[in-house]
C-alpha cells in the first residue's frame, strides 16, 4: 500500500502531535514532512500531500476537503504566538504587513481590521522585510516561534486569538487536520489515537524541548494552545470562513 503523505506544521505548536505520531506504529504507514503553514496548505492544494495540518483559511482554495481529526491548533483566548505588533495603536496604522508563512492569521487580521477595529489600512502581502519598518504607522502580523519573546519589544501588541474572542465571544481554530481525498476510517482512528497520546504526554515532551529564556513553553503547550476541535471551535471555523468570503 502507498504511504499516506502528511504535511504538518514545523513550529513548536505541533510538537505534541509529532511526539504522538513518533511514538506510534502509524509512522510505518505515513510519509511525514514538516513545513511552514503556507507550504502545508500549498501541498494539499497541489495534491503533493493527502492530509495536512493546514491553515483553515486555505480550505477556501480546496475543491474537496474533509476534517479528519478531533484535534486542531486552536485557542480559547490568548494564544501567545499570533500577533499584530505595532508602534502605534492599530486604529492609527496606515499599513499592515502580512506574514508570508501564514494563511489563517493574515486573514484573521483582515477580518478584525474590517469588522472589529473598523479601519482600512493598506495590506501588504510581499514586503521585502515584513517584520521591520522605520515607519511608526506600519504594523505587521507574525506567527509561530519567531514571536517568542517579542511582545515586550513593541508598544502595541495584539494577540489575534484574544481579539477574535473579544469580537465574537468564541474560541479560534488556526489549523486543522484536513484531507483532500477520502481517507480510510481505520487509519483516521489510529491517527487520532496517536495524536491523543502526544497530547497526553506533553509533560514528557516539555522535558525534551529547548528552554526559551523569555517564553513560558509550559504555559503555551498546556494552556494557551487548545487542541480539542470542539463544537464551539467548529462554529468559529465556519464563521471565520464566512467573514473571509465577505472581505
Ligand atoms: C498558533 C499558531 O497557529 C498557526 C497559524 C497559522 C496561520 O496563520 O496560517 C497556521 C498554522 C498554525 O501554526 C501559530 O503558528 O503560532
Amino acid at each position: 500500500m502507498n504511504k499516506i503523505r502528511i504535511s504538518a506544521v514545523s513550529y513548536t505548536n505541533t510538537k505534541p502531535f509529532l511526539y504522538g505520531l513518533q511514538h506510534s506504529d502509524i509512522m510505518d504507514q505515513i510519509d511525514l514532512s514538516l513545513d511552514m503553514p503556507s507550504d502545508c496548505a500549498q501541498k494539499l492544494i497541489d495534491d503533493k500531500a493527502d492530509i495536512g495540518l493546514i491553515p483553515v483559511a486555505a480550505t477556501l482554495s480546496l475543491p474537496q476537503w474533509e476534517i479528519i481529526s478531533a484535534y486542531c491548533i486552536g485557542a480559547v483566548g490568548a494564544v501567545k504566538s499570533v500577533f499584530i505588533f505595532s508602534n502605534c495603536d492599530i486604529r492609527q496604522a496606515t499599513k499592515v504587513q502580512l506574514d508570508p508563512q501564514s494563511r489563517s492569521s493574515n486573514n484573521l487580521a483582515k477580518v478584525l481590521l474590517k469588522n472589529f477595529w473598523k479601519v482600512q489600512p493598506e495590506l501588504i502581502a510581499d514586503a521585502p522585510d515584513y517584520a521591520s519598518s522605520d515607519d511608526e504607522n506600519t504594523a505587521f502580523v507574525q506567527i509561530g516561534d519567531r514571536t517568542f519573546g517579542k511582545p515586550t519589544r513593541y508598544k502595541y501588541v495584539y494577540d489575534l486569538a484574544e481579539e477574535w474572542k473579544n469580537f465574537t465571544g468564541l474560541p479560534f481554530v488556526f489549523a486543522a487536520w484536513i484531507a483532500n481525498k477520502p481517507i480510510p476510517a481505520d487509519f483516521m482512528v489510529a491517527f487520532d489515537k496517536a495524536l491523543k497520546f502526544g497530547l497526553d504526554h506533553r509533560r514528557e515532551l516539555l522535558k525534551e524541548l529547548p528552554k526559551h529564556p523569555d517564553f513560558d513553553l509550559e504555559q503555551y503547550l498546556m494552556h494557551n494552545l487548545d487542541f480539542d476541535l470542539t463544537e464551539d471551535k467548529k462554529k468559529a471555523l465556519y464563521l471565520f470562513l464566512d467573514y473571509i468570503k465577505a472581505l
